[in-house]
C-alpha cells in the first residue's frame, strides 16, 4: 500500500533549499499551510521565491517568513494589509511580481495539468503585458502567459489519507486545489490524516497521485479573515 506519510512539518520540508521556488496555497488567511510555514521559519532557508495569492499578514502566514527576510521574491495577486511587506517592497529589499488573480490561478493550474502556456485577455495594455506575445482571438487581444515552474508546492487540506488523497473544506479549497501537483514535489498538510479507504471516493478533490508527502499538522489557528481579526485588535 502506498504510504506518503512523513512524521511532521520538519520532515515534510526536507530538501527545500536556498533560492528555490515554492507555491503556497491559501486565500486571505484561509487555507494557509501554516505548519509548513512555521517549519520553514525555523529552518532558516532563504532567498525563496514564493508564489501565493497573498503574502500573509505581519504575524501569520508568509508574513512570518518576510519578517525573517527569507523571501527574495513574491509572486502574488493581493498583498495588502501587511506592513512589513509594504516596507520591504518600497525599500527595494523585496522583488514583487503582481499578477491578476485569475492569471495566477491559471498559471498554477496549467503547471498542474502539464500545459506550458495559455492566452488570456487579462492584463492586456497594462504593465503586466510588457514583453509578452500578443495574439487576437475573436478580434480581441490576448497575452501569452506561461505555466509556473516551482520546486515545491505546499498545500493545506481538511482531510487526507496515507496515499495523499485530499478533501478541502469550504473556501479553504482556494489556491490549494490548482497548486496540488503543480510543482516537482507537493507537500500536503492536513487537519486530519486517516487510513486509506476512510475517505468517500466521491468526495475526494485531489487524487493522491498529485501528492508526494503528507502529514497531519499539529496546530491550526482559527484565522479566517484578517479584517475580522484586525477589528478585534
Ligand atoms: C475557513 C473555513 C473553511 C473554516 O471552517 P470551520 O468549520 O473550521 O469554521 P467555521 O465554523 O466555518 O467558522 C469559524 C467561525 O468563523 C466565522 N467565519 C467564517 N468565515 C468567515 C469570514 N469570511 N469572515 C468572518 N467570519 C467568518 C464563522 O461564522 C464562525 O464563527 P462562530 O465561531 O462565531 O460561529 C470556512 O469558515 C470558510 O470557508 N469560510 C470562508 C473564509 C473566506 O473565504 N474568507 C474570505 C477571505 S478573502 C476576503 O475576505 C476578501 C473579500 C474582499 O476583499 O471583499
Ligand atoms: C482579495 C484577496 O485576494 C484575498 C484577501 O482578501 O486577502
Amino acid at each position: 500500500m502506498i504510504d506518503k506519510r512523513v512524521k511532521n512539518a520538519k520532515e515534510a520540508i526536507e530538501g527545500i533549499q536556498d533560492g528555490m521556488t515554492l507555491m503556497l496555497g491559501g486565500f486571505g488567511l484561509c487555507g494557509i499551510p501554516e505548519n509548513s510555514i512555521n517549519a520553514l521559519v525555523e529552518s532558516d532557508v532563504k532567498d525563496l521565491t514564493c508564489i501565493s495569492n497573498n503574502a500573509g499578514v505581519d504575524d501569520f502566514g508568509l508574513g512570518l517568513l518576510l519578517h525573517k527576510r527569507q523571501i527574495k521574491k513574491m509572486i502574488s495577486s493581493y498583498v495588502g494589509e501587511n506592513a512589513e511587506f509594504e516596507r520591504q517592497m518600497l525599500s527595494g529589499e523585496l522583488e514583487v511580481e503582481l499578477t491578476p488573480q485569475g492569471t495566477l490561478a491559471e498559471k498554477c493550474r496549467a503547471a498542474q495539468a502539464g500545459i506550458p502556456a495559455f492566452y488570456t485577455p487579462a492584463g492586456y495594455g497594462t504593465e503586466i503585458a510588457e514583453g509578452k506575445e500578443v495574439k487576437d482571438f475573436k478580434g480581441k487581444p490576448h497575452i501569452l502567459e506561461h505555466a509556473y515552474e516551482a520546486d515545491f508546492s505546499i498545500v493545506k487540506a481538511w482531510k487526507g489519507d496515507h496515499a495523499g488523497n485530499l478533501i478541502f473544506k469550504g473556501s479553504a479549497r482556494n489556491f490549494n486545489h490548482p497548486m496540488a501537483g503543480a510543482a516537482k514535489i507537493t507537500i500536503a498538510e492536513v487537519e486530519e490524516l486517516v487510513e486509506p479507504g476512510e475517505l468517500d471516493p466521491n468526495q475526494i478533490h485531489i487524487p493522491g497521485i498529485m501528492i508526494q508527502r503528507i502529514f497531519q499538522g499539529e496546530k491550526f489557528e482559527k484565522r479566517i479573515e484578517q479584517r475580522t481579526v484586525r477589528k478585534k485588535d
